[in-house]
């Protein structure tokens, strides 16, 4: 259970004690808040309050949201500019057991559609039933061989992601690859149901649980040569990303556009670090984070409208078909060439690429890594 308490600051809203680090330090303005404001005549008083307020909106709401507006103009202008990666085709894949989160639509659906092709037993696990029978039933008309199934799997829920895992394991499939792909965008502010931030407790918490409790199938299905593979689903999205250990719930100020971000870079952090922790100790297993690039998908339809009609107008003509969002997501996951593979790292447009420094520093990802297993208490 959460206490509150009032900081009497900013909306005076009431901030989680565990995450509130009650002087201020490393938010808002404490330089401003330190000022014996008692001692300040009234006439001062209101005015410094309107000043900090307006600081505040501009660093935390208005500084994230044209952050992320402007990379989606230059990506958008070097997707423009540069030729999409095209998925090599991929070996069969008999035999293989996959399992892709959010399946059902978007990327996620053309990422199991392909695997089914390919023969792969996938495994969709989504939290809308009714959309996921229907991309199973879509799949299956196609490919009449297709072996694809839907499993009831909300990410905002930890006792339904412990669900599935318990159900999944019941039936003794190996598990050769996982795909953390589900995700929401600039939701509205609201929590899961275990009391998180919701773009933190589904694109990074939901995917951290699923993927510890699945780890030890995932280390008897690798074995040498064939290692079995993670893949994270993130976004360019990160590189404007900050992580803060001590308000990960967003909740000082909440900016859907920092979440998202911080969502985004929180799952590469956690990818790096899982893929070193498998590779120090010797296991079979490879992680990776993979960006699908822009793709006309539901993903947008939180945008404030003025922003949703005009991604909508220009989306068929600059953005990717989820087809070719999920060609890199493919590679990843399929390709021969990345057998064994012992670098992880961070994928867009087909290629490995480097990324920003916060993503590769071990004390953060350490820090963040021990953080979420407390919050997951499994530590
Ligand atoms: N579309 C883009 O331009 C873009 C860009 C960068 C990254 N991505 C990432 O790609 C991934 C797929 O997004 P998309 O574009 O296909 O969007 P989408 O909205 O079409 O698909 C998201 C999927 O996640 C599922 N989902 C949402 N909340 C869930 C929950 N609580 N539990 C289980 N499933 C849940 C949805 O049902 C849906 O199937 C996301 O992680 C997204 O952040 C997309």
């Amino acid at each position: 259970m959460l206490n509150y308490i009032c900081v009497g600051y900013e909306k005076e809203r009431p901030v989680p004690i565990e995450t509130c680090p009650v002087d201020g330090s490393g938010t808002f303005y404490p330089e401003l808040l330190a000022l014996p404001q008692h001692r300040l005549s009234p006439l001062l008083t209101v005015p410094l309050r309107i000043l900090t307020q307006m600081l505040s909106t501009i660093r935390y709401h208005l500084l994230p949201l044209l952050q992320l507006y402007l990379l989606g103009l230059k990506v958008l202008l070097v997707q423009l500019l540069s030729r999409s990666f095209r998925l090599p085709v991929m070996p069969r894949q008999d035999g293989k057991v996959a399992i892709v989160t959010g399946g059902g639509r978007g990327i996620g659906y053309e990422v199991v559609r392909h695997m089914a092709r390919l023969g792969a037993h996938v495994v969709i696990g989504g939290r809308d039933e009714q959309e996921c029978l229907a991309a199973v039933r879509k799949i299956r008309e196609e490919y009449k061989e297709a072996k694809v199934e839907f499993k009831k799997l909300d990410l905002a829920s930890l006792q339904s992601v412990r669900q599935f895992v318990q159900s999944f394991k019941e039936r003794d499939l190996p598990l050769n690859i996982l795909v953390n792909n589900a995700g929401v965008m600039l939701v509205p502010e609201g929590c899961t149901e275990d009391g998180f931030e919701q773009h933190f407790g589904v694109n990074y918490l939901g995917h951290f649980l699923l993927t510890w409790l699945l780890l030890d199938t995932l280390k008897d299905s690798g074995k040498c040569g064939h290692f079995s593979r993670v893949i994270n689903v993130s976004s360019s999205a990160h590189c404007i990303g900050k992580i803060r250990l001590n308000d990960l719930n967003n909740c000082y100020c909440y900016s859907a556009h920092a979440a998202y971000c911080q969502s985004k870079l929180a799952l590469l952090l956690f990818s790096s670090h899982l893929h070193q922790e498998l590779q120090r100790g010797g296991f079979p297993v490879s992680s990776c984070a993979v960006d699908p690039g822009m793709v006309d998908t539901e993903l947008y339809r939180h945008l404030w409208t003025p922003f949703r009609l005009a991604q909508s107008a220009i989306a068929r003509l600059l953005f990717k078909a989820p087809a070719e969002g999920a060609a890199t997501v493919l590679y990843a996951a399929l390709s021969p060439a990345l057998e064994g593979d012992l670098e992880g790292g961070y994928w867009a447009n087909g290629c490995r690429e480097m990324t920003t420094p916060p993503t590769f520093d071990p004390k953060l990802q350490l820090s963040l890594w021990e953080t979420s297993l407390q919050l997951l208490e499994l530590q």
